[in-house]
Protein backbone atom coordinates (compact mmCIF):
# COMPACT_ATOMS: atom_id res chain seq x y z
CA UNK A 1 0.00 0.00 0.00
CA UNK A 2 1.36 3.32 -0.93
CA UNK A 3 0.49 6.40 1.60
CA UNK A 4 1.42 10.35 1.44
CA UNK A 5 2.09 12.14 3.84
CA UNK A 6 1.66 15.38 3.21
CA UNK A 7 2.92 19.07 3.30
CA UNK A 8 4.74 18.46 6.87
CA UNK A 9 8.01 20.04 8.95
CA UNK A 10 9.86 17.15 8.64
CA UNK A 11 13.27 16.32 10.78
CA UNK A 12 15.24 14.59 8.78
CA UNK A 13 18.54 12.62 9.63
CA UNK A 14 21.65 14.88 10.34
CA UNK A 15 18.64 17.20 11.80
CA UNK A 16 17.62 19.30 8.96
CA UNK A 17 13.90 20.68 8.63
CA UNK A 18 12.67 20.86 5.60
CA UNK A 19 8.74 20.91 4.64
CA UNK A 20 7.52 18.53 2.35
CA UNK A 21 5.87 15.00 1.72
CA UNK A 22 6.98 11.72 2.86
CA UNK A 23 6.13 8.69 0.22
CA UNK A 24 5.61 5.03 2.32
CA UNK A 25 5.54 2.25 0.05
CA UNK A 26 5.76 -1.55 1.64
CA UNK A 27 6.87 -0.07 4.65
CA UNK A 28 9.48 1.92 4.44
CA UNK A 29 10.33 5.18 3.49
CA UNK A 30 10.12 5.68 -0.46
CA UNK A 31 10.77 9.52 -1.21
CA UNK A 32 10.35 12.55 0.79
CA UNK A 33 10.49 15.35 -1.55
CA UNK A 34 7.90 18.33 -2.53
CA UNK A 35 4.28 17.90 -4.29
CA UNK A 36 5.00 14.16 -4.67
CA UNK A 37 1.48 13.92 -5.12
CA UNK A 38 1.79 14.88 -8.97
CA UNK A 39 4.50 11.59 -9.35
CA UNK A 40 2.46 8.76 -7.89
CA UNK A 41 -1.36 7.99 -7.39
CA UNK A 42 -1.16 7.07 -3.44
CA UNK A 43 -4.21 4.78 -2.36
CA UNK A 44 -4.38 7.05 1.15
CA UNK A 45 -3.08 10.90 1.43
CA UNK A 46 -2.79 12.46 5.14
CA UNK A 47 -2.61 16.23 5.28
CA UNK A 48 0.08 17.00 8.14
CA UNK A 49 -0.93 20.54 8.09
CA UNK A 50 2.25 21.43 8.49
CA UNK A 51 2.85 19.57 11.74
CA UNK A 52 6.48 18.35 12.98
CA UNK A 53 7.41 14.84 11.85
CA UNK A 54 9.96 12.84 12.88
CA UNK A 55 11.68 9.44 12.92
CA UNK A 56 9.88 7.39 16.11
CA UNK A 57 11.10 8.22 18.88
CA UNK A 58 13.35 5.66 20.62
CA UNK A 59 13.44 4.74 24.26
CA UNK A 60 15.98 2.41 25.66
CA UNK A 61 14.07 2.04 29.24
CA UNK A 62 11.06 1.03 29.55
CA UNK A 63 8.72 -1.54 32.41
CA UNK A 64 5.62 -2.89 30.57
CA UNK A 65 5.14 -5.09 33.86
CA UNK A 66 4.10 -8.76 31.76
CA UNK A 67 4.27 -11.18 32.71
CA UNK A 68 3.93 -11.11 36.31
CA UNK A 69 2.42 -7.92 37.34
CA UNK A 70 -0.57 -7.62 34.57
CA UNK A 71 -2.74 -5.35 36.63
CA UNK A 72 0.04 -2.90 36.24
CA UNK A 73 0.48 -2.76 33.27
CA UNK A 74 0.66 -5.35 29.54
CA UNK A 75 2.56 -5.48 26.59
CA UNK A 76 -0.27 -4.13 24.72
CA UNK A 77 -0.87 -1.08 27.37
CA UNK A 78 2.52 -0.68 27.40
CA UNK A 79 3.16 -0.44 23.91
CA UNK A 80 0.04 1.49 23.11
CA UNK A 81 1.24 3.79 26.00
CA UNK A 82 4.71 4.41 24.11
CA UNK A 83 2.86 4.96 20.19
CA UNK A 84 0.96 7.72 22.26
CA UNK A 85 4.08 9.50 23.11
CA UNK A 86 5.83 8.79 19.76
CA UNK A 87 7.89 6.54 20.26
CA UNK A 88 8.35 3.16 18.06
CA UNK A 89 10.79 1.30 19.10
CA UNK A 90 11.50 0.78 23.01
CA UNK A 91 13.70 -1.24 24.97
CA UNK A 92 11.94 -3.33 27.90
CA UNK A 93 13.26 -4.45 31.30
CA UNK A 94 13.66 -7.71 32.59
CA UNK A 95 12.47 -7.31 36.50
CA UNK A 96 9.22 -9.63 35.75
CA UNK A 97 7.53 -12.57 36.90
CA UNK A 98 9.12 -14.86 36.25
CA UNK A 99 12.58 -13.26 35.15
CA UNK A 100 13.60 -13.62 31.65
CA UNK A 101 17.04 -15.51 32.77
CA UNK A 102 17.13 -18.40 30.51
CA UNK A 103 16.70 -19.21 27.20
CA UNK A 104 13.02 -20.74 27.25
CA UNK A 105 11.96 -17.73 29.24
CA UNK A 106 13.27 -14.97 27.24
CA UNK A 107 11.67 -17.01 24.11
CA UNK A 108 8.31 -16.93 25.88
CA UNK A 109 8.59 -13.42 26.46
CA UNK A 110 9.49 -12.99 23.14
CA UNK A 111 6.35 -14.74 21.58
CA UNK A 112 3.70 -12.64 23.90
CA UNK A 113 6.14 -9.58 22.48
CA UNK A 114 5.50 -10.51 19.18
CA UNK A 115 1.77 -11.45 19.60
CA UNK A 116 1.14 -8.23 21.37
CA UNK A 117 2.93 -5.12 20.69
CA UNK A 118 2.11 -2.52 18.63
CA UNK A 119 5.71 -0.94 18.51
CA UNK A 120 9.11 -2.32 18.28
CA UNK A 121 10.01 -3.81 21.44
CA UNK A 122 13.58 -5.29 21.92
CA UNK A 123 13.69 -7.45 25.20
CA UNK A 124 16.46 -7.10 27.74
CA UNK A 125 17.82 -9.75 29.83
CA UNK A 126 19.16 -10.09 33.25
CA UNK A 127 22.57 -9.55 34.73
CA UNK A 128 22.41 -12.30 37.58
CA UNK A 129 19.59 -15.33 37.55
CA UNK A 130 16.34 -13.97 39.09
CA UNK A 131 18.22 -9.84 39.30
CA UNK A 132 19.29 -10.51 42.85
CA UNK A 133 21.50 -13.85 42.59
CA UNK A 134 25.34 -13.37 41.66
CA UNK A 135 24.66 -16.33 39.47
CA UNK A 136 25.23 -15.09 35.79
CA UNK A 137 22.87 -16.13 33.16
CA UNK A 138 23.82 -17.94 30.06
CA UNK A 139 24.78 -14.62 27.84
CA UNK A 140 25.69 -16.30 25.31
CA UNK A 141 22.56 -18.08 24.52
CA UNK A 142 20.69 -14.95 25.50
CA UNK A 143 22.76 -12.85 23.21
CA UNK A 144 21.60 -15.19 20.08
CA UNK A 145 18.40 -14.68 21.10
CA UNK A 146 18.64 -11.30 20.80
CA UNK A 147 18.92 -9.28 24.04
CA UNK A 148 20.54 -5.57 23.32
CA UNK A 149 22.41 -5.73 26.41
CA UNK A 150 22.12 -6.86 30.23
CA UNK A 151 20.73 -5.47 33.00
CA UNK A 152 19.30 -6.17 36.28
CA UNK A 153 17.06 -2.73 36.44
CA UNK A 154 15.62 -2.16 39.48
CA UNK A 155 18.20 -3.03 41.56
CA UNK A 156 22.09 -3.21 41.83
CA UNK A 157 24.99 -5.57 41.15
CA UNK A 158 25.85 -5.49 45.14
CA UNK A 159 29.38 -7.44 44.54
CA UNK A 160 31.94 -5.82 42.60
CA UNK A 161 33.20 -9.76 42.04
CA UNK A 162 29.52 -10.37 40.26
CA UNK A 163 30.19 -7.07 38.43
CA UNK A 164 33.64 -7.70 37.04
CA UNK A 165 32.65 -11.17 35.42
CA UNK A 166 29.55 -9.82 34.12
CA UNK A 167 31.39 -7.57 32.27
CA UNK A 168 33.93 -9.56 31.01
CA UNK A 169 31.06 -12.24 29.69
CA UNK A 170 29.35 -9.36 28.06
CA UNK A 171 32.03 -7.91 26.41
CA UNK A 172 32.88 -11.69 25.13
CA UNK A 173 29.63 -11.16 23.82
CA UNK A 174 29.64 -7.97 22.19
CA UNK A 175 26.81 -6.72 24.42
CA UNK A 176 26.95 -3.96 26.82
CA UNK A 177 25.82 -3.81 30.45
CA UNK A 178 23.30 -1.78 31.09
CA UNK A 179 23.07 -0.68 34.94
CA UNK A 180 20.97 0.49 37.64
CA UNK A 181 23.52 1.75 40.05
CA UNK A 182 22.70 1.66 43.90
CA UNK A 183 24.48 0.24 46.33
CA UNK A 184 22.10 -0.84 49.10
CA UNK A 185 24.51 -0.74 51.67
CA UNK A 186 24.25 3.11 51.22
CA UNK A 187 20.28 3.04 51.04
CA UNK A 188 19.25 3.39 54.75
CA UNK A 189 15.82 2.95 54.26
CA UNK A 190 15.44 6.17 52.25
CA UNK A 191 12.46 6.77 49.89
CA UNK A 192 13.66 10.69 48.67
CA UNK A 193 16.42 12.46 48.25
CA UNK A 194 18.47 13.61 51.47
CA UNK A 195 18.39 16.90 51.67
CA UNK A 196 16.52 20.06 53.08
CA UNK A 197 12.74 18.17 52.20
CA UNK A 198 13.33 15.14 53.47
CA UNK A 199 14.09 16.87 56.72
CA UNK A 200 10.79 18.95 56.26
CA UNK A 201 8.93 16.29 55.71
CA UNK A 202 10.60 13.98 58.36
CA UNK A 203 11.17 11.31 55.50
CA UNK A 204 14.15 9.06 55.36
CA UNK A 205 16.36 10.19 52.79
CA UNK A 206 18.58 8.75 49.96
CA UNK A 207 22.30 10.18 49.53
CA UNK A 208 23.76 10.95 46.30
CA UNK A 209 26.51 8.60 47.04
CA UNK A 210 23.74 5.53 46.61
CA UNK A 211 24.24 6.09 43.14
CA UNK A 212 27.56 8.00 42.20
CA UNK A 213 29.70 5.01 44.46
CA UNK A 214 28.54 2.33 42.59
CA UNK A 215 29.10 4.24 39.08
CA UNK A 216 32.75 5.09 40.41
CA UNK A 217 33.94 1.20 40.92
CA UNK A 218 31.64 0.30 37.65
CA UNK A 219 33.84 2.94 35.66
CA UNK A 220 36.93 1.14 36.50
CA UNK A 221 35.62 -2.23 35.90
CA UNK A 222 34.82 -1.29 32.76
CA UNK A 223 37.94 0.23 31.92
CA UNK A 224 39.69 -2.97 33.19
CA UNK A 225 37.44 -4.97 31.63
CA UNK A 226 36.45 -2.92 28.12
CA UNK A 227 33.35 -3.53 28.30
CA UNK A 228 30.46 -0.60 26.63
CA UNK A 229 28.45 0.13 29.95
CA UNK A 230 25.60 2.10 30.00
CA UNK A 231 24.38 4.25 33.03
CA UNK A 232 20.62 4.16 33.43
CA UNK A 233 18.84 7.23 35.09
CA UNK A 234 21.97 8.87 36.18
CA UNK A 235 20.58 11.80 38.40
CA UNK A 236 23.08 13.44 40.73
CA UNK A 237 25.73 15.75 39.89
CA UNK A 238 28.82 13.48 40.93
CA UNK A 239 26.98 11.18 38.38
CA UNK A 240 27.96 13.14 35.62
CA UNK A 241 31.26 14.38 36.87
CA UNK A 242 32.74 10.70 36.92
CA UNK A 243 30.98 9.94 33.40
CA UNK A 244 32.01 12.88 32.05
CA UNK A 245 36.35 11.86 33.42
CA UNK A 246 36.05 8.56 32.46
CA UNK A 247 34.63 9.71 29.06
CA UNK A 248 37.83 12.16 28.65
CA UNK A 249 40.05 8.86 29.95
CA UNK A 250 38.98 6.74 26.78
CA UNK A 251 36.35 3.88 29.50
CA UNK A 252 33.45 3.23 26.64
CA UNK A 253 30.56 4.34 29.22
CA UNK A 254 27.18 5.71 27.86
CA UNK A 255 24.26 6.96 29.85
CA UNK A 256 20.54 8.40 29.97
CA UNK A 257 18.63 11.10 31.76
CA UNK A 258 15.24 10.86 32.54
CA UNK A 259 12.59 13.78 31.79
CA UNK A 260 11.56 14.26 35.46
CA UNK A 261 15.06 14.64 36.55
CA UNK A 262 15.56 17.41 34.42
CA UNK A 263 12.82 18.93 35.40
CA UNK A 264 12.02 18.53 39.19
CA UNK A 265 13.81 18.68 42.35
CA UNK A 266 13.14 17.60 45.76
CA UNK A 267 12.25 21.02 46.07
CA UNK A 268 8.80 20.08 44.21
CA UNK A 269 7.72 17.13 46.63
CA UNK A 270 5.35 19.30 48.77
CA UNK A 271 3.89 16.58 50.68
CA UNK A 272 4.34 12.72 51.65
CA UNK A 273 2.43 11.24 48.69
CA UNK A 274 3.95 8.27 46.63
CA UNK A 275 3.52 9.80 43.45
CA UNK A 276 6.92 11.81 44.01
CA UNK A 277 8.48 8.57 44.36
CA UNK A 278 10.99 7.27 42.17
CA UNK A 279 14.28 5.78 42.09
CA UNK A 280 16.60 7.63 41.96
CA UNK A 281 14.83 10.23 43.62
CA UNK A 282 14.05 14.04 42.39
CA UNK A 283 17.28 15.79 43.71
CA UNK A 284 18.39 19.15 44.10
CA UNK A 285 18.33 22.18 41.85
CA UNK A 286 22.44 21.65 41.47
CA UNK A 287 22.21 18.55 40.63
CA UNK A 288 19.43 19.11 37.78
CA UNK A 289 21.60 21.72 36.29
CA UNK A 290 24.52 19.09 36.00
CA UNK A 291 22.37 16.58 34.34
CA UNK A 292 21.02 19.20 31.71
CA UNK A 293 24.73 20.51 31.33
CA UNK A 294 25.60 16.94 31.09
CA UNK A 295 23.34 16.62 28.01
CA UNK A 296 24.55 20.04 26.20
CA UNK A 297 28.43 18.71 26.74
CA UNK A 298 28.02 15.20 25.58
CA UNK A 299 28.39 13.64 28.90
CA UNK A 300 24.97 12.69 29.05
CA UNK A 301 24.18 10.76 25.49
CA UNK A 302 20.44 10.66 25.42
CA UNK A 303 17.08 11.00 27.38
CA UNK A 304 14.77 7.91 28.07
CA UNK A 305 11.63 7.36 30.17
CA UNK A 306 11.73 4.85 32.76
CA UNK A 307 8.26 4.75 31.98
CA UNK A 308 7.78 2.41 35.54
CA UNK A 309 3.70 1.91 35.74
CA UNK A 310 2.36 1.13 39.29
CA UNK A 311 -1.63 0.81 40.46
CA UNK A 312 -3.21 3.65 41.48
CA UNK A 313 -3.97 2.09 45.15
CA UNK A 314 -0.14 1.12 45.48
CA UNK A 315 0.62 4.85 44.65
CA UNK A 316 -1.54 6.61 46.48
CA UNK A 317 0.47 6.11 49.90
CA UNK A 318 3.20 7.48 51.89
CA UNK A 319 6.54 7.69 50.20
CA UNK A 320 7.67 5.18 52.76
CA UNK A 321 5.55 2.61 51.38
CA UNK A 322 4.39 3.28 47.90
CA UNK A 323 6.46 1.39 45.29
CA UNK A 324 9.23 3.42 43.20
CA UNK A 325 8.29 4.14 39.52
CA UNK A 326 6.56 6.63 37.51
CA UNK A 327 4.78 6.50 33.95
CA UNK A 328 6.62 8.72 31.47
CA UNK A 329 5.85 6.87 28.08
CA UNK A 330 3.06 9.34 27.33
CA UNK A 331 4.45 12.78 28.38
CA UNK A 332 8.26 12.64 27.92
CA UNK A 333 8.24 14.69 24.28
CA UNK A 334 5.63 17.06 25.61
CA UNK A 335 7.42 17.75 28.55
CA UNK A 336 10.90 17.99 27.13
CA UNK A 337 9.31 20.35 24.19
CA UNK A 338 7.90 22.64 26.82
CA UNK A 339 9.90 23.23 29.68
CA UNK A 340 13.75 23.42 27.51
CA UNK A 341 12.60 23.77 23.63
CA UNK A 342 10.18 26.25 24.27
CA UNK A 343 12.46 28.14 26.77
CA UNK A 344 15.33 28.07 24.51
CA UNK A 345 17.58 25.49 26.39
CA UNK A 346 17.45 22.75 24.01
CA UNK A 347 17.09 22.89 20.51
CA UNK A 348 14.60 21.36 18.55
CA UNK A 349 16.89 19.12 16.76
CA UNK A 350 18.88 18.24 19.97
CA UNK A 351 16.08 17.04 21.87
CA UNK A 352 15.16 14.88 18.83
CA UNK A 353 18.64 13.76 18.52
CA UNK A 354 18.61 12.85 22.52
CA UNK A 355 15.09 11.17 21.76
CA UNK A 356 16.24 9.47 18.27
CA UNK A 357 19.03 8.13 16.92
CA UNK A 358 21.60 8.86 19.94
CA UNK A 359 19.61 5.69 21.48
CA UNK A 360 19.35 3.82 18.74
CA UNK A 361 23.22 4.23 17.77
CA UNK A 362 24.11 3.36 22.01
CA UNK A 363 22.31 -0.46 21.07
CA UNK A 364 22.87 -0.76 17.49
CA UNK A 365 19.28 -0.62 17.33
CA UNK A 366 18.07 -0.01 13.67
CA UNK A 367 16.02 2.94 14.45
CA UNK A 368 15.42 6.45 14.59
CA UNK A 369 16.56 7.98 11.20
CA UNK A 370 13.91 9.27 8.92
CA UNK A 371 15.50 8.93 5.49
CA UNK A 372 15.47 7.31 1.99
CA UNK A 373 15.15 3.36 2.37
CA UNK A 374 14.15 3.11 6.20
CA UNK A 375 11.10 1.48 7.86
CA UNK A 376 8.37 3.86 8.14
CA UNK A 377 8.65 4.54 11.93
CA UNK A 378 7.46 8.13 12.36
CA UNK A 379 6.16 10.32 15.01
CA UNK A 380 4.05 13.20 14.24
CA UNK A 381 3.69 16.48 16.82
CA UNK A 382 1.20 19.20 17.05
CA UNK A 383 3.64 21.93 18.57
CA UNK A 384 1.14 24.94 18.22
CA UNK A 385 -1.60 23.85 20.80
CA UNK A 386 -1.30 23.22 24.65
CA UNK A 387 -3.16 20.58 26.11
CA UNK A 388 -3.63 19.27 29.57
CA UNK A 389 -1.93 15.83 30.67
CA UNK A 390 -4.96 13.90 31.78
CA UNK A 391 -4.98 10.25 33.92
CA UNK A 392 -8.24 9.86 31.89
CA UNK A 393 -6.46 10.13 28.19
CA UNK A 394 -3.64 7.75 29.18
CA UNK A 395 -3.31 4.45 27.18
CA UNK A 396 -1.05 3.13 29.70
CA UNK A 397 -3.10 1.28 32.79
CA UNK A 398 -1.40 3.28 35.47
CA UNK A 399 -1.14 7.36 35.81
CA UNK A 400 1.24 7.74 38.60
CA UNK A 401 3.01 10.64 37.22
CA UNK A 402 3.52 14.24 39.29
CA UNK A 403 3.01 15.75 35.95
CA UNK A 404 -0.90 15.48 35.93
CA UNK A 405 -2.95 18.71 34.88
CA UNK A 406 0.30 20.53 33.63
CA UNK A 407 -0.55 22.64 30.66
CA UNK A 408 2.18 21.67 27.38
CA UNK A 409 2.60 21.36 24.30
CA UNK A 410 4.13 18.82 21.60
CA UNK A 411 1.10 16.21 21.80
CA UNK A 412 1.73 13.69 19.81
CA UNK A 413 -0.96 13.31 16.71
CA UNK A 414 0.10 10.00 14.89
CA UNK A 415 2.68 7.81 15.31
CA UNK A 416 3.41 5.03 12.64
CA UNK A 417 5.44 1.66 12.87
CA UNK A 418 6.50 -0.19 9.12
CA UNK A 419 4.05 2.59 7.47
CA UNK A 420 1.03 1.89 9.56
CA UNK A 421 -0.60 4.18 11.82
CA UNK A 422 -0.52 2.35 15.49
CA UNK A 423 -2.32 5.64 17.25
CA UNK A 424 -3.80 8.29 15.81
CA UNK A 425 -5.63 11.45 17.15
CA UNK A 426 -9.19 10.73 16.13
CA UNK A 427 -9.31 14.00 13.58
CA UNK A 428 -5.88 13.21 12.13
CA UNK A 429 -8.40 10.12 10.31
CA UNK A 430 -10.77 12.06 9.09
N1 LIG B 1 12.49 3.62 38.45
C1 LIG B 1 11.74 3.17 39.41
O1 LIG B 1 11.51 3.89 40.36
N2 LIG B 1 11.19 1.93 39.38
C2 LIG B 1 11.42 0.91 38.42
C3 LIG B 1 12.73 0.23 38.62
C4 LIG B 1 13.93 1.04 38.22
O2 LIG B 1 13.96 1.63 37.12
O3 LIG B 1 14.90 1.10 38.96
C5 LIG B 1 10.28 -0.09 38.47
O4 LIG B 1 10.40 -1.18 37.95
O5 LIG B 1 9.21 0.27 39.00
ZN1 LIG C 1 16.54 1.55 37.66
ZN1 LIG D 1 13.74 1.26 35.28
Amino acid sequence: MTLLLQNGQIMTRGNRLIKGDIWIEAGKIKAIGQDLARSQKFVKIIDLKEQLVTAGLVDLHVHFREPGFTYKETIKTGSLAAARGGFTTVCAMPNLAPVPDTAQKFQDLKKLIIRDSVVKIHQYAPITSNLNSDDLVDMSILSKLGTPGFTNDGVGVQTAGTMYLAMKEAKKNKRPIVAHTEDESLLFGGCMHQGVTSEYLGLPGIISATESSQIARDLILAEETGVHYHVCHVSTKESVRLIREAKLAGVKVTCEVCPHHLILTDRDITKDHGQFKMNPPLRSEEDRQALINGLLDGTIDCIATDHAPHGSDEKNQSMTQAPFGIVGSETAFSLIYTEFVKTNTFTLEQVIDWLTIKPAMILNLPAGRLEIGQPADLAIFNLTETYQIVADDFLSKASNTPFLNKEVLGQTVMTLVDGQIVWSKEEMLE
